[in-house]
């Protein structure tokens, strides 16, 4: 399939996209209007529209979409087809609460892979997923082909073991740490920054009505 360059506001429904679609054909659904997804996922329909239209044409005039042949569509894109393994580093309060949360049940991706320094840690199971010391970072990433890993190591190491993590040929790290990391290009790096989400969240419900602007 030909990469088409998507702007990131549209790559953050997809997942969207992808969830409520399978729920239309667990229902027996077979075909689906812009407008009726709008309704559901609470989207605006041009914005969909437009989402949609960076693939190609999907869609029929007066048809709408095939509830199967998008899920297939975005099944592909989200590499949903297929297990997505992923590592999370530093099981910690924030990274016990993430082996323990299941990614598997409702998406193709599972933590296979913890890593952390604490020799309380280190050689447990937990949630399921064995905790290796950090010494054998590089092996076990090549091993499982990890390409993807979790930060929720303590913010003043977070930058070294981003060094290391590199090191591993990871090329892309979700950083829940409040440090901005310098990676190497090809490393994409994603922050989620839970006070960030809150202010934001504060500042739009003290300036603005209170409709939602997950479209923006
Ligand atoms: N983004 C958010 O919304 C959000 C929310 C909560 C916490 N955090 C951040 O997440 C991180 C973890 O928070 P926490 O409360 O779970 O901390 P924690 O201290 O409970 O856990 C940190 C874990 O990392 C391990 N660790 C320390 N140094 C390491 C190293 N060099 N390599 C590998 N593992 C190492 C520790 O042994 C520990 O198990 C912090 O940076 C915190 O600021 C972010």
């Amino acid at each position: 399939m030909t990469e088409t360059k998507i702007p990131r506001a549209t790559a953050k429904r997809l997942p969207l996209y992808y969830r409520y679609l399978n729920i239309l054909h667990d229902g027996g659904k077979d075909r689906v209007s812009s407008n009726e997804l709008a309704e559901a996922i609470h989207v605006d329909s041009a914005t969909i529209r437009r989402d949609f239209s960076y693939f190609g044409a999907l869609g029929k005039r007066g048809y709408g979409y095939d509830v199967d042949d998008l899920i297939e569509f975005f099944k592909n894109i989200l590499h949903q087809d297929r297990l997505t393994n992923v590592a999370l580093i530093g099981v910690g309060n924030l990274g016990h609460a993430l082996l323990n949360f299941n990614f598997h049940q409702d998406s193709n991706i599972r933590i296979s892979a913890a890593f952390d320094t604490n020799p309380k840690n280190i050689n447990t199971i937990q949630g399921g997923v064995p905790i290796y010391p950090m010494d054998q970072i590089v092996a076990q990433l090549k091993e499982q082909q990890i390409s993807v890993v979790i930060l929720t190591v303590p913010s003043n190491v977070a930058q070294e073991v981003a060094n290391q993590v590199a090191q591993a040929g990871v090329n892309g790290i979700l950083n829940f740490t409040s440090i901005r990391l310098n990676v190497p290009a090809g490393i994409r790096v994603h922050n989620v920054d839970l006070t960030n989400e809150l202010q934001t969240l504060i500042y739009f419900i003290d300036h603005y009505d209170k409709k939602s602007d997950e479209d923006e």
